[in-house]
């Protein structure tokens, strides 16, 4: 079958991709091996942050005693399940299909593999793509060899998301994003959990700061941080797991970052390599002729709102449209702890290896107004080089939200002489960012 442009895979990159050219009037087969929306709307962002929104609730109500008198929290796992189930719509992509369908595209359902150059075959059908295949077929979770793991019920996000049941204890590999923010979720509802950190500190991509922060935080709140420690022997004894012969835990998380969905697709086909982890893409997208590459594959950050802008950014370029290529100097993620983790463009010590004038500029969250009045914890550091700021971290309550005026800032490349001379509400956490300049 002959049509304009092939799509494999359905994620939020997948999606915005071919959406669009179908919206545009292109012919557009996607194809999807398994749910139209990929993993953010049904084992990501979407329920980790329905999870996250309820643990904060339960915490406010704990913060009633230090504020307001006296609460009775009992925390009950059922709402939390229960909302999983409504923000997924129960794993059903049938709304995401019809998006797509609605617009005129054609969802085909089967694993898609580049057979030749613009072709691409699903089972027995074979699509020619006049313009280009679109590859975005995302990541899958990483799983390291561990002595004992393979074959023990041991849990990926996917069945931490699906949890119908509290563990009472739960062992998480992994102090990054996915291994912190679900951690905290069990443990503000009574699970027993203890985070084990192959590095020195929690996100550890982030300012070390950051996983200070979040290291105390969690202590205080009752998880067990381990940092420098991995899993080395795992082994299930039908109660549980046995992590290095002396941790014990109902369940046992594996959080250590994700591998892309690469393996058997083709991409030798149009003369990319097959080894490699990421795909390689130009700022158009572009990863060969007549194949471009958006979302995790492309491993310029593996966030939703990446998948998306680059799904832009190819889409422009697939139909012929002129506007600015893909710049990530001011690319922005959010970790959705409390404290909420948000942070733009370099850490300080990516701007010392990239700029030799760097200055930078921290201040606390309890020397601020309203981080007093709400007994925060948090910071705020900025990093400047040549009168610009290059990256900024925002963390403390609504962190992730704060740092909409740092990414503006960093995009802009305002200079921080004009920051200085603007006027910050008083009292806002954002006016810290008047103290951290002053
Ligand atoms: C627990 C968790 C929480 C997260 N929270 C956030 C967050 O708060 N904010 C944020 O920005 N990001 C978050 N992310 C990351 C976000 O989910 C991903 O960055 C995003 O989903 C990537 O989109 P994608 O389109 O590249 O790939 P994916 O979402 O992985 O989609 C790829 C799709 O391709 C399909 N596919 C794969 N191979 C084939 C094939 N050969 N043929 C057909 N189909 C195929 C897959 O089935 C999948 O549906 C989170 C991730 C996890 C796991
Ligand atoms: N709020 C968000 O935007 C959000 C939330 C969740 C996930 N995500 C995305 O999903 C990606 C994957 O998340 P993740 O948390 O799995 O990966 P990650 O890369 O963020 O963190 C993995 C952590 O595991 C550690 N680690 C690696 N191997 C280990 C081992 N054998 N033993 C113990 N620790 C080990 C690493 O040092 C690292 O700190 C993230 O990078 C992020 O892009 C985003």
């Amino acid at each position: 079958m002959d049509v304009d442009v092939v799509v494999i895979g359905m994620g939020p990159g997948g999606e915005e991709v071919a959406g669009s050219l179908a919206a545009a009037g292109l012919s557009v087969v996607g194809i999807e091996n398994n749910l139209v929306g990929g993993e953010c709307p049904y084992w990501g962002c979407i329920p980790s942050k329905a999870m996250v929104r309820a643990g904060d609730v339960l915490a406010e109500g704990r913060r009633v005693p230090r504020f307001a008198g006296s609460a009775d929290i009992e925390a009950s796992w059922a709402p939390v399940a229960g909302r999983v189930r409504e923000v997924t719509s129960a794993w059903d992509d049938g709304a995401a299909a019809e998006r797509f369908t609605g617009k005129g595209g054609r969802l085909v359902r089967g694993a898609g593999r580049i057979t030749g150059p613009k072709e691409v075959t699903v089972g027995d059908e074979v699509f020619r793509a006049r313009r280009g295949v679109v590859i975005a077929t995302g990541t899958a979770p990483a799983v390291p060899p561990i002595d004992g793991l393979e074959g023990t019920p041991y849990w990926t996000n996917r069945e931490a998301i699906e949890a119908e049941n509290l563990p009472e204890s739960l062992a998480v590999l992994g102090g990054g994003a996915i291994g912190c923010e679900l951690a905290q979720v069990f443990a503000r509802f009574g699970t027993r959990v203890t985070i084990l950190e192959a590095g020195p500190r929690l996100l550890s991509l982030e300012e070390p700061e950051s996983g200070e922060l979040l290291r105390s935080t969690f202590e205080n709140e009752g998880i067990d941080v381990r940092v420098n420690a991995k899993a080395e022997r795992v082994r299930h004894d039908g109660d549980g797991f046995v992590i290095n012969d002396d941790l014990r835990a109902e369940r046992f998380l594996v959080a250590v970052g994700r591998r892309t969905n690469l393996a058997g697709l083709g991409l030798g086909v149009v003369g990319l390599d097959e080894g490699a982890r990421f795909v390689e893409v130009d700022d158009r997208m572009r990863a060969a002729d007549g194949v471009w590459a958006v979302g995790d594959v492309t491993g310029k950050g593996a966030f939703t709102h990446v998948a998306v802008y680059q799904g832009r950014v190819a889409t422009r370029d697939i139909l012929g449209e002129d506007g600015p290529g893909a710049d990530y100097q001011a690319l922005p993620r959010v970790t959705f702890t409390d404290p909420e983790i948000g942070a733009v463009g370099l850490t300080e010590r990516q701007a010392r290896e990239r700029y030799a004038d760097v200055r930078v500029h921290t201040t606390d969250l309890a020397n601020n107004s309203r981080g007093w009045l709400h007994r925060a914890e948090g910071f705020l550091k900025l990093i400047e080089s040549e009168g610009r700021l290059v990256g900024a971290t925002s963390a403390g309550p609504m962190g992730g939200e704060i740092l909409g005026a740092l990414a503006v800032a960093v995009h802009g490349e305002v200079p921080v002489e004009r920051l200085r001379q603007m006027i910050y509400a008083f009292p806002t956490f954002h006016r810290a960012i008047d103290a951290a300049l002053l």
